[in-house]
């Protein structure tokens, strides 16, 4: 067996009695109001790690950030308002000099960050740090022909189970997913109209921020798309992320299934991250009660991607961004969910 279908076998359903025990303890303390979704979060937080509850503490979060960066066939056609090697640009400036927003913000919620460079295209060997798994260099224009062999896609998804499973057993348990590719945004428009049902100009936003006339070119983009892998069932995950996803979104797929297998907690971005999602809800179901969804991303299908799986972000700060902003921004308020939870005493207040 692969150490795909290993661990997708592994994955099994969360223990909900866990979460009623943590959900009591709030209720025990708080007589009156409640911390509305504080008490989910940290309720999520204790199935998805499968914590003892020992002494009714939960354990501080270990976390990483994971952000996976490629290149895709698609950007020939002009559906960004940036050039390809700016995720050439932004991967190295992770590493050196340190100094982007995911810097930043990794910083702020206490993550470690690894950099995985699964398709970028170009040679990155000269980036000290970055983790090379570089499968190919980009996706080919999933018009022209399928982005990814299946073999390409399964390797891709090995190399975030790969990472997750090392971590793992470094003590990390809560993983923020993010990504950085230039004209993701199209492939994860395509996949989402998929997942989700919906037509092209639904499921198409404006990226990087395009201009009118670039977002028709982008529209038209996803609509052929849609023709061409018509065929393609809405339920075949594998299939889906192979004719039009990205090597960064089967890096973070199995990120997400990888971490479910081992009982840690996944923190999911904006759009794109929330289609990495999409793909491993499609092959295995089971591996959502180990994502926790955190900021609506102002890409407008968002929402729906968030729909078809049931969840709902905390907040709406009209970042459109990636690259594990926004699950910076939940992990800081899952920990402070969880410091407070800890801090608890019976009695009524
Ligand atoms: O995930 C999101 O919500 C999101 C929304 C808009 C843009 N992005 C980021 O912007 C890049 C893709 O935008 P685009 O216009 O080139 O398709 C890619 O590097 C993503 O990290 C990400
Ligand atoms: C500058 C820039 C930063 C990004 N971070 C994630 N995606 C991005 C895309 C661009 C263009």
């Amino acid at each position: 067996m692969s150490v795909f279908e290993e661990t997708c076998k592994a994955i099994t359903p969360k223990n909900i009695a866990i979460g009623d025990a943590v959900k009591r303890t709030w209720d025990g303390v708080v007589m009156y109001g409640n911390y509305g979704k504080l008490v989910d979060m940290t309720a999520q937080y204790a199935m998805a790690t499968n914590q003892s509850l020992e002494d009714n503490t939960l354990h501080i979060p270990k976390r990483c950030m994971i952000i996976a960066s490629a290149d895709h066939g698609v950007a020939e056609m002009g559906v960004s308002a940036y050039p390809q090697d700016v995720t050439v640009g932004m991967t190295q400036n992770y590493l050196i000099p340190k100094g982007a927003g995911a810097n930043a913000l990794a910083n702020y919620c206490e993550a470690d960050m690894e950099v995985i460079d699964v398709g970028i295209a170009a040679d990155m060997s000269w980036v000290p740090g970055l983790r090379h798994k570089k499968i190919a260099y980009g996706t080919k224009n999933f018009l022209k022909a399928p982005a990814m062999t299946k073999t390409q896609a399964i390797k891709a998804i090995e190399a975030g189970i790969e990472l997750v499973n090392e971590k793992v057993k470094e003590g990390y348990n809560v993983f923020l997913v993010g990504e950085m590719g230039i004209a993701n945004t199209t492939s994860s428009a395509v996949m989402t109209a998929k997942f989700a049902g919906i037509t092209a100009d639904e499921a198409t936003g404006r990226g990087t921020n395009i201009s009118d006339e670039r977002l028709k070119v982008k529209q038209k983009v996803v609509h052929d798309a849609l023709i061409k892998y018509a065929h393609i069932d809405k339920n075949d995950g594998l299939g889906i992320l192979q004719s039009v996803g990205g090597f960064e979104f089967a890096c973070i797929t199995g990120v997400i299934l990888g971490a479910a297998a081992q009982h840690a907690m996944v923190v999911i971005d904006g759009f794109n991250t929330t289609v990495c999602a999409l793909v491993a809800h499609a092959i295995v179901p089971e591996s959502m009660d180990y994502v926790m969804a955190s900021h609506l991303s102002a890409e407008k299908a968002h929402v729906r991607a968030l729909k078809v799986l049931g969840l709902e972000a905390y907040v709406d700060l009209g970042l459109c961004l990636g690259e594990a902003s926004g699950g910076s921004i939940q992990m800081g308020m899952l920990d402070l969910a969880v410091r407070m939870y800890n801090e608890l005493e019976g009695g009524a207040q």
